[in-house]
């Protein structure tokens, strides 16, 4: 017997509660069916084309071999995934986008992490924390001192509806272990495989159990012994130890890890087979996860408006100030933005997934198949980026490793891990990162020691390091964003590095000073003095800015070249302001277009990006002038730059002379 489609579609709707909303509407007239079959026609269209592109990328990176190895190196939390991230949407879009939905349940987590960390601080045990910590701490201020606590942290600003907060948050708690639960859950492929259990991993710290041979993702549950070389707990400034409100200490409070030689992605995939695709959001096509009564976002949505008044609480937000307990700089921050978060239909932007915090553990790699760009060292050539877990083994693994340019054997965990790591031997250039902004944050695995010192410490171990000595060093000075909104604020370095002593504390002040910090160390301990250091300020969640950085890394003429440190320098200070550029507004766009076009020939790149700022600067343009323009709408070509509106301002600096 032949049936229609639409016979199919009603017997599908018999079973599937998601087909009878898909169904068309009872009395269609023959205009509204052919209207309707168009429109599922075009997104069936656009949703083809995304398979196309995602298998077409697959193909090419099996016919391509790795041909470009980087290193991505940095403390925990430094942005190395992020940086993977950006790398992977420029490169391979359709990927990204296609993981989109996965990131759900990460960014949920993030956020109902955020809301527990509040409630945590809030409650009275976080007091008596306060007042035994205090005197640890004092006592470990060393040369840098660590995060010092106002005597209000003890006793302040009191919160009238903590209890109630407390209770209409409830669900909250409970949710934040199912979606650990969920996220740590094993692979699809693993069917008998139950999920574990916190308590299975209570002591493993970052060990693996195997399942059928294979390994599985684990919760990393890191010790609160400051000794340990456990994994930091908190994403930024110490935050209060988590208890139960009962004092007792409590899982929750712990770093979500998973290991990445497991298909994570799967597993994070709510909802498992009713899991979404991302087409869904280009097509229209219904296909509501938002149906499944069991899916984490219902919990979230009915506690969306208790999340609001709490965030929105002047006696929280005096209270968390108090603590100096500073949210908005942690990892996966979230909280101004619930109702967008919690809504039913909420798929992730792709900002959003470059905000959410992931730890890595274990070895990560990207392989992107790099067509752009006219340099000889990656145009068409495949490049493979590398992240390095830091904190899976004791003892700092990425030293270890690193001095060693292989794992010590605990940390290969398998034939790809393996594999991974071999090619860390051909390695051709690393990108470090480190975040700046962190200037007033202490490890949270060891309270006496600040996270910018021990960046130093890693850095210094990297550069010195004679395996390495001829490998390319780019180096990300990252969170810039969080270190400008830091300053404005009024937290000064100086009361954290003495060493900056009475320096203005600037943005361009104090960013020229790391710069100059990071750059001398190389100097002083590379044990090779040719190698050109690459210097730049960046704010890797950013697209727009880390873009131009991306692409400086990829079209330059050496592996991993950014160009030299001074000319570094400037494209930060262009990224982020300098006191030395000359201002001067300029009423014509047109008017850049064509002075940049009459150098044209000897403009080697020229680049546009979002820029958020209505000002521009223009240097001194000469013959031999290589120029930049940042724009202050979204634009990717010289041609775009021409079509902006008259009256849009630029920026444009000069960023090096042609030899
Ligand atoms: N505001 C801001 N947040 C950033 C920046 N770079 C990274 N982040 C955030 O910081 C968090 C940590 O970044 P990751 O990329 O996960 O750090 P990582 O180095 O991979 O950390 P591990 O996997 O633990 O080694 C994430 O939530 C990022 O979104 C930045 O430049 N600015
Ligand atoms: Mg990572």
């Amino acid at each position: 017997m032949v049936r229609s489609s639409k016979d199919f579609g009603r017997l599908r709707s018999d079973s599937d509660p998601l087909a009878r909303v898909l169904l068309p509407p009872p009395n269609e007239s023959p205009e509204e069916r052919e209207l309707r079959i168009a429109r599922e026609n075009d997104a069936k269209k656009i949703s083809d084309g995304i398979d196309e592109m995602i298998r077409q990328e697959r193909i090419e990176r099996k016919k391509s071999r790795a041909e470009v190895n980087v290193l991505l190196l940095g403390q925990s939390e430094s942005g190395k995934s992020t940086t993977l991230k950006q790398f992977q949407l420029l490169h391979t879009p359709s990927a990204f986008h296609a993981e989109r939905i996965a990131w759900r349940a990460v960014i949920y987590l993030n956020l109902v992490r955020s809301v527990r960390r509040i409630l945590d601080a809030l409650s009275p045990e976080a007091d008596a924390d306060d007042h035994e910590d205090e005197t640890a701490e004092d006592a470990a201020s060393v040369i840098i001192s660590s995060n010092g606590r106002p005597p209000s942290a003890i006793s302040g600003t009191k919160v009238p509806n903590y209890d109630m907060y407390r209770q209409r948050l409830e669900p909250l708690i409970q949710l934040e272990e199912r979606l650990t639960r969920l996220l740590t859950a094993p692979d699809e492929d693993e069917p008998t495989h139950l999920p574990l259990s916190w308590q299975d991993h209570g002591s493993t710290n970052g060990s693996f159990t195997k399942s059928n041979g294979r390994p599985t993702p684990t919760i990393t549950i890191p010790q609160n012994n400051s000794h340990s070389q456990s994994l930091p707990v908190s994403p930024t400034t110490r935050s209060s130890p988590t208890r139960t409100p009962n004092g007792t200490s409590s899982w929750k409070g712990r770093e979500v890890a998973v290991h990445t030689s497991t298909n994570w992605r799967k597993a994070f995939a709510l909802g498992g087979n009713r899991s979404k695709s991302p087409k869904s959001a280009h097509s229209g096509e219904i296909e509501g996860w938002w149906e499944d009564p069991d899916d984490p976002v219902h919990a979230l949505n009915a506690c969306a408006p208790a999340m609001q008044d709490l965030w929105k609480d002047p006696c929280v937000r005096q209270r968390l100030e108090e603590k100096r307990l500073r949210l908005e700089e942690s990892a996966g921050f979230y909280l101004n933005e619930i109702p967008r978060i919690t809504a039913k239909k909420y798929i992730p932007t792709d900002a959003d997934v470059l905000k959410a915090r992931l730890k890595t553990i274990g070895v990560i790699e990207h392989s992107f198949h790099i067509s752009s760009g006219t340099n000889r060292v990656y145009n068409g050539k495949f490049t493979m980026l590398v992240e390095l877990g830091t904190n899976d083994t004791p003892g700092r693994p990425i030293l270890k490793m690193v001095s060693a340019v292989f794992p010590s054997p605990q940390s290969v965990r398998g034939l790809r891990e393996l594999y991974v790591l071999l090619q860390l031997l051909i390695v051709n250039a690393i990108i470090f990162l480190a975040p700046i902004s962190a200037f007033d944050q202490v490890l949270t695995e060891d309270h006496r020691v600040n996270r910018l010192e021990d960046s130093l410490l890693l850095w210094k171990g990297v550069t010195s390091n004679k395996l390495l000595a001829n490998v390319n060093i780019v180096l990300f000075l990252n969170k810039c964003d969080l270190l400008q909104d830091k300053l404005d604020a009024g937290v000064r370095l100086n009361h954290h590095m003495v060493s900056y002593g009475d320096r203005p504390n600037d943005y361009d002040s104090v960013s020229k000073y790391f710069r100059n910090k990071f750059g001398a160390i190389h100097q002083s301990v590379t044990p090779n003095k040719e190698r050109e250091l690459y210097i730049h300020l960046t704010a890797v969640t950013d697209t727009s800015r880390t873009v131009t950085i991306i692409a400086d890394v990829s079209t330059s003429d050496a592996p991993g070249a950014i160009g030299p440190y001074s000319q570094a320098i400037k494209v930060g200070d262009l990224l982020f302001g300098s006191k030395s550029r000359q201002r001067k507004p300029l009423k014509n766009l047109h008017t850049v277009v064509k002075s940049c076009g009459s150098d044209m020939g000897k403009v080697v790149k020229l680049t546009a990006s979002l820029f958020g700022r209505h000002e521009m600067t223009l240097l001194p343009l000469t013959a031999s002038t290589q120029l930049r323009l940042v724009l202050t709408k979204p634009a990717r070509s010289a041609v775009e730059v021409s079509r902006l509106p008259k009256d849009v301002l630029v920026e444009v600096e000069c960023i090096a002379s042609l030899k």
